[in-house]
């Protein structure tokens, strides 16, 4: 699990309460506390404590070779990917592991893929989890924490992957997290682009939890208009987002908890924000299609100059 943080510590806790064997990369306090005194995850009131081998990315080079893994789970932050995937490639060269990214965005795929090759790329997503580091060594997490994933960009008829991914939802489903693949994870992970967009940003910028901004007299607007400009610009990669997925994202984010957003969190530890991979990702395609995106330009522009 490469990045074991809110989302990663989370995931990989209840794999290893399963019984599966992982090993973990962090760094900084957090990794110093994982290597002491292990990981704990606070999920909904149920304690998960797990002492699992974590390592820097360097240590884990000297210690490993990519084949001993069955797979790779990136759950670093966006921001991160392609540093770490440019610190790593060398190892990664001539190995066969498959490697599963749990992030949000949907320019992460494309980033492995120029590494590895897309023939060892799956998509996927974490839905429906709101997750943190609290203090070094420990995760809050909350949410049913369901994983979709799939071959990247989307299945080709006799995906030599499927065999893997099915072994993989069955194992992720026995270790109690829901999980189901999809034979189009780019039109999934667009899905969940429609409420990071629409959520994160204006979180980070406001201070508001997911649940108050969607029951926000005005806010809601934002996020919704928001919301909208990331299904338009999905026209640009192919998929396509219509009304009904405007619809159904926007009710999920409004009747799920309420959700202390990713960025939010980035945002009051001074750490990077995933803005150019989120809103970013959003205005480019907007700006290639050459449609406006007035909500998505505004929040980000206001977010860009508070982090100056
Ligand atoms: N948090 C949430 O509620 C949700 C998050 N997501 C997505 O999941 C992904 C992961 O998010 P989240 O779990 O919040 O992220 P976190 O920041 O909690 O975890 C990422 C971890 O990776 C570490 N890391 C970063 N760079 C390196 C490096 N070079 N070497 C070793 N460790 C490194 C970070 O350390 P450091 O802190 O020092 O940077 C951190 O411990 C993101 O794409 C996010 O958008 C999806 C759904 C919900
Ligand atoms: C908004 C939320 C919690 C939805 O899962 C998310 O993905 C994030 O905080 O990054």
């Amino acid at each position: 699990m490469m990045g074991a943080g809110g989302i990663g510590g989370y995931y990989a806790a209840r794999l290893a309460q399963a019984g599966h064997e992982l090993v973990l990369t962090a760094r900084g306090d957090h990794l110093k506390a994982l290597k002491t005194g292990g990981l704990t995850v606070d999920y909904e009131g149920e304690i998960l404590h797990q002492a699992l081998p974590a390592f820097s990315h360097t240590e884990l080079m000297q210690k490993h070779e990519p084949d001993d893994f069955d797979l790779i789970v990136i759950a670093l932050k966006s921001t991160a990917t392609a540093p770490v995937m440019d610190e790593i490639s060398d190892w990664l060269e001539n190995a066969s592991v498959p490697i599963l990214s749990l992030q949000n965005g949907v320019d992460n795929e494309p980033v492995i893929a120029g590494v590895v090759g897309e023939d060892r790329v799956l998509g996927g997503l974490a839905v429906r989890i709101g997750g943190h580091i609290t203090e070094p060594g420990h995760v809050f997490a909350e949410g049913v924490a369901q994983v979709v994933m799939g071959a990247w960009p989307r299945q080709r008829p006799d995906d030599p992957r499927v065999s893997l991914l099915r072994r993989l939802e069955a194992l992720f489903n026995a270790a109690g997290i829901p999980t189901t693949v999809s034979e189009n994870i780019r039109y999934e992970l667009w899905r969940k682009l429609v409420i990071n967009n629409g959520v994160n940003p204006l979180s980070a910028l406001t201070g508001l939890d997911t649940r108050s901004l969607t029951h926000h007299p005005e806010f809601r607007k934002i996020v919704h208009g928001m919301m909208a400009e990331t299904v338009a610009a999905s026209e640009a990669d192919d998929v396509n987002l219509g009304p009904e997925d405007l619809a159904e994202m926007f009710d999920l984010i409004s009747n799920f908890n309420a959700i202390k957003t990713s960025m939010l969190v980035d945002k009051e530890k001074g750490r990077p924000l995933e803005l150019d991979s989120i809103a970013g990702a959003v205005l480019r395609r907007c700006e290639t299609l050459g449609i406006e995106a007035p909500y998505t330009g505004t929040v980000n522009a206001l977010l860009t100059h508070s982090q100056n």
